[in-house]
């Protein structure tokens, strides 16, 4: 019995981060906010340098605004203006170390939360939720209470609080970047999943955890301000905004407001502008979203001799009696089993939903959450793909060709960091080796340029480059299998036919077998050796490319196919009869 899960989630759009050569988008209000910050900062930094005698001595108490205190001065004679720039240093250090807290603390758990098993993760997602449900201010003052008021315990505090809403978008987001294909296929290599966080996931939520932080820091100014205001924070001698505005209550009760003034403008002005920079950052995020819709995908890992050997005259994949069911009890293949021999290419046909994917992701182990597998035999060379496989060995074993446009290469890396991954953690090659490898098998697909598009991150490819650099990835470790799942259907057909084309040459140059998914029987037929068709999860009929047509076609599920397809000069019919 063999039941593989991995979690499922929506694919999210694709994003880059800072790290790509992306133009950024520089709006006013980030520009603003970026001024604003750069003063406030200033002042942070010159004020208790150059005004702490000021803010420190004692003149009249509570006097009036005038040329010598332009905001008056408090009930202990200090002058008002000076106090508010001084205090700017200690409320800036305290919301920076406050929002720190809650990024770093909510990276963590939201990536321990990801990276738990399922029921866990579920558990962790729950209490997650059930603490942002809890307001942050309120939760901050039940922390701050229990700790002794003072400085750290405010930063502490306010940290913590905010904590459970990082935690609760990593874990989302790392949930949706985990299904994009290319942490896919880093699982399918074996790579260890605190390196598919480090590597692949977490630097695809650096935007909108960049974003996040921005809105965070304005929220844990108010906060901290707030506590020191009820006198849970900063306590006396020293000061912040929020302490500075505790002392200026009794004499704006007093009718003397202006003491409020100093520190209120200066909250309000490092609220917006941490705001504006967020804003900014979000929508300098915008730009490229929907600018690259053209691509295709391709992912491949490889195979060696080695890794799949398979005994002269056997089969190169073996599946015997396949059963697929859902979490309902509900049957999604039904014992299915096929064969494909050394060098072979099958073609898996059948309308959508018949259970083409699943089967061949099984194949892979990648099976989705809540899905169950069962079988007599699966094999892939000698790997008995249901018992334990070394990762290493089922990544060598096997090239991916997805279909998925945006979600093949992860876009915060250049193609040569990805493309050369599965040499050098499977293949077990240096640097120069992957890289002379990967070059070496781009210029086999015929990829223009080879070495700029190694320095080139994916989004500077076309759909079809993509494709190209993809196919030469899996064939880089001389593959024995290719699993193509509709590798073409993003492209427009004169790209398809030259991807076409190179698979045909592969599978004759290198004997890689392949798998090929396509709604497209006229390209099933041109490529493929075989072709089993597929009807609500059963294998209907299995016939030689050559005789899939209405003609020879056996089963009536396969002639409504065919049928259902229409030839070039039946296609020109019906235009031309629309036209009349
Ligand atoms: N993660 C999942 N959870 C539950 N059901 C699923 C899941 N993935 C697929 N299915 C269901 O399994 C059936 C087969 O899906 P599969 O993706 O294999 O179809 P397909 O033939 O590849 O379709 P297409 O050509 O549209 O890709 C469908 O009814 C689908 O709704």
């Amino acid at each position: 019995m063999a039941t593989e899960t991995v979690t499922a989630s929506a694919t999210p759009t694709s994003r880059t981060t800072a790290g790509t050569s992306r133009r950024f988008a520089w709006t006013p209000g980030l520009v603003i906010g970026l001024t604003l910050m750069a003063a406030v900062v200033a002042i942070g930094l010159l004020a208790p340098v150059l005004l702490d005698g000021r803010a420190t001595a004692m003149g009249e108490s509570a006097a009036q605004p005038s040329a010598a205190h332009w905001l008056g001065t408090d009930a202990a004679g200090h002058d008002v203006l000076a106090r508010s720039l001084v205090a700017t240093r200690l409320t800036l250090l305290m919301t920076v170390g406050a929002t720190a807290v809650s990024v770093v603390g909510g990276l963590v758990i939201g990536t321990a939360v990801w990276l738990a098993p399922r029921r866990l993760r579920t558990l962790g997602l729950r209490a997650i939720d059930a603490l942002v449900a809890f307001p942050t201010l309120l939760l901050a003052l039940v922390v701050a209470a229990i700790l002794e008021p003072g400085t750290g315990s405010a930063i502490a505090a306010i940290g913590l609080a905010g904590i459970p809403y990082f935690a609760r978008l990593t874990a989302n987001l790392a949930g949706q970047i985990s299904h994009r294909d290319f942490v896919t296929t880093a699982r399918l290599m074996g790579v260890p999943g605190h390196r598919v966080a480090a590597r692949h996931v977490l630097p695809n939520m650096a935007e909108p955890l960049l974003v996040l932080t921005a809105s965070a820091f304005a929220q844990a100014l108010t906060a901290l301000s707030a506590l020191s205001f009820v006198g849970l924070g900063v306590q006396s001698p020293d000061y912040d905004f929020g302490k500075l505005l505790n002392e200026a209550l009794p004499s704006v009760l007093a009718g003397r407001p202006w003491q409020m003034v100093g520190p209120t403008l200066l909250i309000v002005l490092t609220g917006v502008a941490a705001t504006l920079i967020g804003d900014g950052l979000a929508a300098a995020a915008d730009p490229r979203t929907g600018t690259r819709t053209r691509a295709a995908a391709l992912v491949g890992s490889g195979v060696t001799d080695q890794a799949a050997g398979t005994p002269a005259g056997a089969s190169l994949v073996d599946v015997d009696d396949l059963v697929i069911t859902n979490a309902a009890g509900h049957t999604l293949v039904d014992h299915v089993s096929l064969r494909i021999a050394p060098g072979e290419i099958v073609g898996l046909v059948g309308e959508s939903g018949s259970g083409k994917s699943l089967t061949a992701m099984t194949l892979a182990r990648l099976l989705p959450d809540g899905l169950t597998a069962r079988a007599g035999r699966i094999r892939l060379g000698d790997l008995d793909l249901l018992g334990r496989v070394a990762p290493r060995d089922l990544a060598l074993a096997m090239g991916l060709v997805y279909q998925d446009p945006g979600t093949t290469f992860n876009p915060a890396l250049r193609l040569g960091t990805q493309l050369t991954e599965v040499l050098r953690t499977h293949a077990r090659a240096d640097r120069g080796e992957a890289r002379t490898r990967i070059l070496d098998a781009l210029r086999a697909v015929r990829m223009t340029e080879p070495e700029l598009r190694l320095r080139q991150h994916p989004h500077e490819l076309s759909g079809g480059m993509r494709q190209r650099a993809m196919i030469a990835s899996a064939i880089s470790t001389t593959p024995k299998l290719l699993i193509a799942d509709e590798p073409t259907t993003a492209l427009d057909v004169t790209v398809q036919a030259e991807i076409l084309r190179e698979l045909k040459r592969i599978n004759r140059e290198f004997g890689t077998a392949i798998l090929f998914i396509s709604h497209d029987l006229a390209v099933v037929r041109a490529l493929c050796d075989r072709v089993l068709v597929m009807n609500d999860g059963r294998i209907v009929e299995e016939t030689a490319a050559a005789d899939l047509t209405t003609e020879s076609a056996q089963h009536p599920y396969t002639r409504r196919l065919l049928a259902a397809t229409p030839t070039v000069a039946a296609a020109a019919a019906a235009a031309e009869e629309s036209h009349r």
